[in-house]
């Protein structure tokens, strides 16, 4: 089995995460996808929110989409005061695991164009597939010639690959383009007539009920 890792900061988590993973699945064949909630954020300022309601808001979203589940290794209170980088994340699986399980890493379009950023990035596909989602804004993107290179010698689009490989490969998916970020929705929490449609609706009430990220916080 193909286990999938949803990696984010989820602040909040939005249709922009939920749709394209859907799809994913649809296109590719998983039948589970694991959203990781990073604790510290290793390239952005922490969230103004807890852990704990990132969390919460995890649970309220994916309570009707049984594809998902949530893994917490990236919250475990020995991890408190280290970014949540994802090799090291990836490490733990295999260690947990071993070498032989399918294991691949969903992210979207902008992630990867940051990925030479990351830590140990051209590491990361000796633990995982990457499984990239589309973006709005990143979908013709210019990647600097080393990530270019490195994608070349990755790249498959043979589905079963992914499947019958531990690790290895870089995945283009066709899924759908939903123009939503997290930050959008922060920015824009005194407007519902926007917002609203933008995440799920036991989300949207958990950030109303906890005041999260009303415009005196932020
Ligand atoms: N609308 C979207 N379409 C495709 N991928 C997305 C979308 N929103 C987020 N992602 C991907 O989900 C992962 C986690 O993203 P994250 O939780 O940081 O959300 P975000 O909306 O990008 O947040 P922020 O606006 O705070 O930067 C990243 O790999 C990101 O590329
Ligand atoms: O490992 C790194 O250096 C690294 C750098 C930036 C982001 N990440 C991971 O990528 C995922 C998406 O990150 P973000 O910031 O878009 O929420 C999340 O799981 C992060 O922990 C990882």
């Amino acid at each position: 089995m193909l286990t999938a890792l949803f990696g984010g900061t989820f602040d909040p988590i939005h249709y922009g995460h939920l749709r394209p993973a859907l799809a994913l699945a649809e296109e590719i064949g998983l039948s589970n996808i694991s959203l990781l909630p990073n604790r510290i954020p290793p390239h952005k300022p922490q969230p103004g929110t807890t852990t704990e309601q990132r969390l919460a808001m995890l649970k309220l979203a994916i309570a009707d989409y049984p594809l998902f589940t949530i893994d917490t290794r990236e919250l475990q209170p020995q991890l408190m005061d280290q970014p949540s980088f994802t090799i090291d994340t990836l490490k733990a699986w295999r260690e947990q695991n071993g070498a032989q399980s399918a294991l691949a890493f969903i992210m979207g379009q902008d992630s990867l164009l940051s990925l030479p950023t990351w830590k140990e990035w051209q590491k990361l596909v000796d633990y995982c597939h990457l499984l990239i989602c589309k973006r709005p804004g990143y979908a013709q993107p210019t990647f600097e010639s080393n990530l270019q290179t490195w994608i070349n010698q990755h790249q498959t689009n043979d589905i079963q690959t992914l499947h019958h490989s531990p690790n290895g490969y870089i995945y283009f998916a066709n899924t759908p383009l939903e123009a939503i970020s997290a930050t959008e929705i922060r920015q824009n929490i005194d407007d519902p007539q926007r917002c609203k449609k933008l995440l799920p609706p036991k989300v949207w009430q958990y950030i109303h009920e906890h005041g999260l990220y009303n415009s005196k916080k932020c």
